[in-house]
């Protein structure tokens, strides 16, 4: 697993957005042969999907052969709600970059058969060659997706309850009314996350820290969902110095040095 710490959220999302345009032009998509990205909602992506719309009007990066699958959905709010990550999706990032509409994949919320739902999104990905690089957010009780804690670590897509935290801390979004906040979402599997060749999370602020803590610093545990990480071959946190305010001395001063010296080899 690599740590990087940066100065900040905007240095975080810069950073980010640079190594993902890398990827995809190292990649060289075409048509027959897209890039699969996966992508998260919330706050932490915010930067990096303004650095990549910012770098997509400069003419640094075309989406045209990226195809998308988002990792969760509301269940049971339409599309046009400003909540929905339908919505935030094509908001903050879709309707400024030049993605042809038939690569976005995002989970219906409002399936008739949600289970259904989840098998075809699984289905699709596999079909789509498996996802390519996983950018991650991670919630303060160090979920991933909305994989909450005590999810199985090899789980699938499929329909989730969310715990009263979640559904509390969203309130915020919803007039402050715990009985508008969906309680159910459709969500990839912290397995589906693993499958990816790469996975890439986002952890910034200090409200962060304690997950970034325990992420790093303890053992796997299903209760810290986003912990599951340490087992994969091409994992990547990228960090800013608020998140790391509850790690070890010797562990930031281990993962700085170590960004010294490995330069711009891959250390794993
Ligand atoms: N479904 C999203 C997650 O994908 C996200 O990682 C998390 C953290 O959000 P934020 O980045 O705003 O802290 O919020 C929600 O639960």
């Amino acid at each position: 697993m690599q740590v990087l710490i940066k100065k900040d959220q905007t240095e975080v999302g810069k950073w980010v957005a640079d190594y993902i345009i890398k990827k995809i032009i190292d990649f060289n998509p075409t048509n027959n042969r897209p890039f699969v990205l996966g992508l998260p909602t919330g706050s932490s992506p915010l930067p990096t999907y303004n650095e990549l719309i910012r770098r997509h009007k400069l003419g640094d990066i075309s989406f045209q052969n990226i195809i998308t699958f988002n990792m969760d959905e509301y269940v049971g709010i339409p599309e046009s709600h400003t909540q929905s990550y339908h919505f935030f999706m094509y908001v903050n990032f879709f309707n400024h970059i030049d993605i042809p509409k038939q690569n976005v994949h995002i989970l219906n919320g409002n399936a008739l058969n949600l289970d259904q739902e989840c098998l075809e999104y699984e289905k699709n990905i596999f079909n789509a060659g498996g996802i390519d690089l996983f950018l991650c957010g991670i919630g303060n009780d160090g979920h991933i997706a909305l994989n909450e804690p005590g999810s199985s670590l090899t789980s699938r897509t499929r329909v989730k309850s969310l715990c009263y935290d979640t559904i509390h801390f969203n309130s915020r979004f919803f007039d402050n009314d715990l009985s508008k906040v969906p309680t159910k979402a459709l969500t990839v599997g912290v397995g589906t996350i693993m499958d990816a060749r790469e996975v890439l999370i986002v952890i910034t602020g200090y409200n962060k820290a304690r997950a970034l803590k325990e992420v790093v610093e303890s053992g796997v545990s299903h209760l810290w969902p986003a912990s599951i990480l340490q087992m994969h071959q091409n994992g990547i946190i990228v960090c800013d110095e608020s998140a790391t305010m509850e790690l070890q001395v010797k562990t930031v001063k281990y993962f700085k040095e170590i960004e010294i010296i490995a330069k711009d080899e891959t250390v794993h």
